[in-house]
């Protein structure tokens, strides 16, 4: 797997303060909107696009629309929801599937309780959408679902992740051909004994959705 850490002063920023135990959930799922948007600008580089021709009302005009098959875009429900609108708000035509999964936190492994996914992905370009990435048990789950269903590039956007979470994602999808990047705003230092991340933010989901 790929690793590309968004190295920039307003995401720096806004991550701060996405951390910040003061931050209240309103401003906890704006700032995670404004954060996605900024990473898929990086994470959107490979995109595919198809040469046009446009009329502006001088002359015509070369440039790119979106390649079709369209991108799929795969939010990993509960807290990778809080990523959706940023990123369909910059690529409104993609489709969007559904990926509910959650940890136990008692043995940290991760189980999905629900998939709405297109059945066929061949040729697809899939970014998969989740705020954390710690143990990297839910992410790399995630990724094999697209790549049994033939994707054929996935895109991963986490606000944060774990280097122990990073090396066990690489492992898992060792023996995949489909070439799989992570695009994250930070590398933090651990995971703690209860596999969170540290400094981390705590519970995503509890923070967007209000839990706390
Ligand atoms: O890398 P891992 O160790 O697998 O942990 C990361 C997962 O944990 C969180 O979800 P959680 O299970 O808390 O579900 P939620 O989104 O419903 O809160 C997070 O959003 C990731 O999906
Ligand atoms: O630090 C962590 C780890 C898993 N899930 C979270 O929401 N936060
Ligand atoms: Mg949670």
């Amino acid at each position: 797997m790929d690793l590309c850490i968004v190295d920039h002063p307003l995401v720096a920023h806004k991550i701060t303060t996405l951390r910040d135990v003061e931050t209240d959930s309103p401003t906890f799922r704006r700032l995670t909107e404004e954060l996605v948007t900024l990473l898929a600008y990086e994470a959107t580089r490979e995109i595919r696009v198809a040469p046009v021709t446009v009329q502006t009302p001088v002359a015509p005009a070369t440039g790119v629309r979106l390649a079709r098959p369209r991108p799929l875009v795969v939010p990993i429900l509960r807290a990778g929801l809080g990523m959706l609108e940023g990123m369909t708000r910059l690529m409104p035509t993609a489709e969007v599937g559904f990926l509910g999964m959650v940890r136990n936190e008692e043995t940290l492994a991760a189980s999905t309780y629900a998939e709405r996914l297109p059945e066929d992905l061949s040729g697809r370009q899939c970014f998969v959408l989740d705020p954390m990435l710690a143990t990297g048990g839910t992410l790399a789950a995630a990724v094999r679902y697209l790549v049994l269903r033939g994707a054929s590039q996935i895109t991963c956007i986490c606000l944060l992740a774990a280097p122990e979470g990073i090396e066990r994602v690489s492992a898992l999808l060792d023996d995949l051909d489909t070439p799989c990047t992570l695009v994250t705003a930070a590398v933090d230092e651990r995971l703690n004994e209860r596999g969170y991340i540290v400094p981390g933010l705590g519970d995503a989901g509890d923070r967007l959705y209000g839990v706390v």
